[in-house]
């Protein structure tokens, strides 16, 4: 089994030095090769060469370096549908990639182009309600970042709670509740690694205002000005869907629209100064007060349908977006 010396490099059990390649195996004496292994324990904080192991991999294979990575929200998978010249990786195949375990999240990481950036999207994220620790959930993000992302494109399925918002509507996030991190849970828990980023970030201007604008400035031009809202996210750990005291109690907050992901992946994001972009498909309404309508309490199933209808207006405003990028640079 391979382990971590004091001095934090990686070492077989018996003291010597890994002498794992860039493609994440083992070279051994009959000329065959095996995965790197890891304890559960490193599994669990994911070490830095772990993180550049995997990242290697997918270089590698991919045979090129993404700028932009993409997290495709429940029932978004098709944004990742619109990539060119597309290499697919199943998560089961990538060395140490956690599986994803959720209806809508298809597991496959997509590496290519779209509007002639080089990007890599994640068809599947993972949640903490699936029993992975928050820095398993956002692992992928310092995966892509050791790639070459610079910007990170985080979309989610959303609840609404600003009254304002319609089922189908967009929320470009401004800002965030860490409502785990109240809790006492971050992704960046554990030891830092300054190599990643510094022990105690800021997270004011989290989100990126320029990107911010030119996805309003986008919309107008699709026609979708009144089903786009600027407001603020967050992620409670599931798998429930709220109670309607929590709805209130969230609104009094200032929250706009509730989910169960994005906040882990930003502050990972932020953490290793990635550039960072996110929105919200609201897929249903919150309700804030009592009633017995059973049509509005919230399921996975009508999350999926709503996300699938919207899923054209999704990809235009990402590939727009992404347009602009390109332009500027
Ligand atoms: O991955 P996202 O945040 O888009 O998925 C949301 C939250 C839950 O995973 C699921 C609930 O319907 O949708
Ligand atoms: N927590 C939460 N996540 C969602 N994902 C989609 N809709 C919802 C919702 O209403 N609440």
């Amino acid at each position: 089994m391979t382990g971590y010396n004091s001095n934090g490099d990686v070492a077989t059990s018996n003291g010597n030095h890994n002498n794992s390649n860039s493609n994440g195996t083992n070279g051994n004496s009959n000329g065959h090769s095996k995965p790197v292994e890891y304890t559960a324990q490193e599994l669990h904080t994911y070490p830095y060469e772990v993180i550049q192991e995997i990242a290697d991999f997918i270089v590698k294979r991919a045979g090129i370096r993404p700028k932009i990575g993409i997290i495709c929200g429940s029932g978004l998978g098709s944004l990742a549908d619109i990539i060119q010249d597309a290499k697919v990786f199943e998560y089961e195949k990538i060395p140490n990639f956690p599986v994803s375990t959720v209806e809508g999240h298809a597991g496959k990481l997509v590496v290519g182009t779209l509007e002639g950036a080089n990007v890599m999207a994640m068809q599947g994220r993972f949640h903490f309600y699936e029993g992975y620790p928050l820095a398993k959930c956002s692992m992928p993000v310092r995966v892509m970042k050791l790639c070459g992302v610079e910007y990170l494109f985080a979309t989610n399925a959303a609840g609404g709670i600003n009254p304002k918002f319609n089922v189908g509507d967009i929320m470009l996030m401004h800002d965030h509740v860490n409502m785990l991190g109240f809790a006492g849970n971050s992704p960046l828990q554990g030891p830092n690694d300054p190599r990643f980023g510094p022990r105690f970030p800021a997270l004011v201007n989290s989100y990126n205002r320029d990107l911010i604008n030119k996805a309003i400035e986008i919309g107008k031009t699709m026609g979708i000005e009144s089903n786009i809202h600027v407001g603020v996210y967050s992620c409670l750990g599931g798998p429930t869907y709220e109670t309607i005291a929590e709805l209130k109690a969230l609104r009094m907050m200032g929250v706009d629209a509730v989910g169960m992901s994005t906040v882990h992946e930003v502050i990972t994001a932020r953490h290793c100064d990635m550039k960072v972009f996110a929105f919200s498909l609201i897929t249903n309404k919150c309700p804030i007060e009592y009633s017995d309508k059973k049509d509005e309490e919230a399921n996975h199933e009508e999350v999926m349908a709503v996300a699938k209808n919207r899923q054209k207006a999704c990809c235009e405003l990402v590939s727009r977006l992404i347009c602009e990028i390109q332009k500027g640079s």
